[in-house]
Formats: structure tokens, sequence, C-alpha cells
């Protein structure tokens, strides 16, 4: 049976959006399909899955990672499946979309959205080990784990084919490694391996654990701009005085048709 689908990224972070208001188009969309719709050659191509499935009066966005596992959170999808229910479904700014971490408030800002990402969790310190080499790393949950490791060169990662080593007592359902060098005042560049997904070409929900985590280093007030290079663009992270982070980056549709993956 065929039934659409949409194409979108933001900052090349890519999903495969799957409007399904009633919830009965996917069942409970399990994990094989979504390897097959993420698959860069045999299917779509995606980092991750982006359900649309209406709840109340609202919509809820089921964000699962391109090896089928399901995810809290996800910062570039949550801009990118804001920018499918403006366009295609007429919902208006502001908007507000459940997720499995809450709800998220979501707005336009010029050509880019604006996600509020809540309030982070700044939590231990920790480990982890790539390349042989083992780093110091700051454990922050931004709604899903993450793991920041600052580095002197981006390319100390290597290719990052494989997932770092983390310790599992930390992390039990695994974590997403950030890392970042930086480039200037309160600017910094990261690559990230995500959960699921290996390495991508952006993470929302690292960029902004990533501007957590410089923020208190460097010390800086609350309410300044971070801006976070990823490979592929650019994102601005805000922590706002009463703890909230305030992400904006761009977010595109590509593409839509019909499948019968
Ligand atoms: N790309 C995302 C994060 C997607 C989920 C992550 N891989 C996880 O398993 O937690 C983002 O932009 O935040």
């Amino acid at each position: 049976m065929s039934y659409p689908f949409l194409k979108g990224h933001g900052t090349e972070n890519d999903f495969v959006v799957l409007p399904d208001p009633d919830g009965t188009v996917h069942g409970d969309l399990a994990p094989e399909r979504v390897r097959a719709l993420c698959e860069r050659r045999a299917g779509i191509g995606g980092d991750g899955v982006l359900r649309a499935v209406r709840r109340g009066d609202g919509w809820f966005m089921d964000y699962r990672n391109s090896d089928g596992s399901v995810s809290e959170m996800c910062g570039n999808g949550i801009r990118v499946f804001a920018r499918y229910l403006h366009e295609r479904e007429g919902e208006p700014f502001p908007m507000e979309i459940q997720t499995r971490d809450g709800v998220k408030t979501l707005d336009a800002a010029g050509d880019e959205l604006t996600a509020d990402m809540g309030i982070p969790e700044v939590l231990g310190e920790t480990a982890v080990t790539v390349m042989g080499r083992t780093y110091p790393a700051r454990h922050v949950s931004t709604g899903n784990p993450h793991a920041v490791v600052f580095v002197d060169n981006l390319a100390e990662a290597g290719a990052l084919q494989e997932e770092p080593e983390h310790d599992d007592a930390i992390f039990p359902e695994g974590v997403n490694v950030e890392f970042v060098v930086r480039r200037g005042e309160h600017h910094v560049a990261m690559r990230v391996h995500e959960r699921g997904a290996g390495e991508t070409r952006s993470c929302g929900t690292g960029a902004c654990a990533v501007a957590v985590v410089t923020s208190i280093a460097d010390d800086a007030p609350r309410g300044t701009p971070y801006r976070v290079d990823v490979p592929g663009g650019t994102l601005s992270i805000v922590w706002t005085d009463d703890g909230r982070m305030l992400m904006t980056g761009p977010a595109v549709l590509v593409a839509e048709g019909e499948t019968d993956l």
C-alpha cells in the first residue's frame, strides 16, 4: 500500500516526514520500516523519521532514529515538523508541538524558526573514548542524553564511523556525543555522533547542550547568543534568564511523494 511522505532538513540533518493524522496509517511504525525509509540507496534517505499524529487539539511528533530506535526529542526535526505543519496543515505560528519530552513552542524568525527547547539538565562529569583516546565529557540532558567533549581540533574524532565508547551505567540507553572546538567569542563548531544514526551533519539538541556547557565554562551572562557551527550550517542558541534554551535555525521541505516502502 502506498502512502504519502515528505522529505526535509534542518542544517542538513534530514528527515522523512510521515503524515499520519489519525494514527491509522503507520500503526506502531516497526523499526524495519523506519530503516527502509531512511536507507540512503534503496530508500528515501534520512537521519530519522518524523511521524505526524494528531493528538487532542494539536500534533504529536513521533521521532525515530534511522536505526528504528525511539528518541525523546529532536531539535532539528521539530523545526522541520513545524515547517510541515505550517505549510501543509495550515497551522499558524506560534504553535505548540507535543513530543516525548513535553510540549515545545515554535515560532517563525524571518526565514528561520525558533524552538523553545525547555530547561536543560546539567549533570555530572563523564568520559568517552574514541579512536583509542579517552576524553573528559560533560553529561547534559536536553530532553535526550548528550556527552559534550572539548577537543583541540575536530579531525581528532576521526571518521566517527564507530560509536564512541561511553559509561553504560551513566547512559544505559546510549548517548549522543558532541565534539567541540572554539572558534571565537561565543562561537563554537561541533561534530556529532548521534545515538541511533551515526555521524550526522547537525544535531539541534546537541547544539543546545554544547551552548549550555560552553556558556557555563565562559561564565557568560544568561541571554548571550551562542553561534554553533555544524557541518551542515549554523544554529543560534540563547540560554535565557529563566533557564530556557531558544534554538534558531533553518528548516526546509525539499520533496514530497508517495512510497510503498
Ligand atoms: N538530530 C537530533 C537528535 C535525534 C535523536 C538522537 N539521535 C537521540 O537518539 O537522542 C536533533 O537535532 O536534536
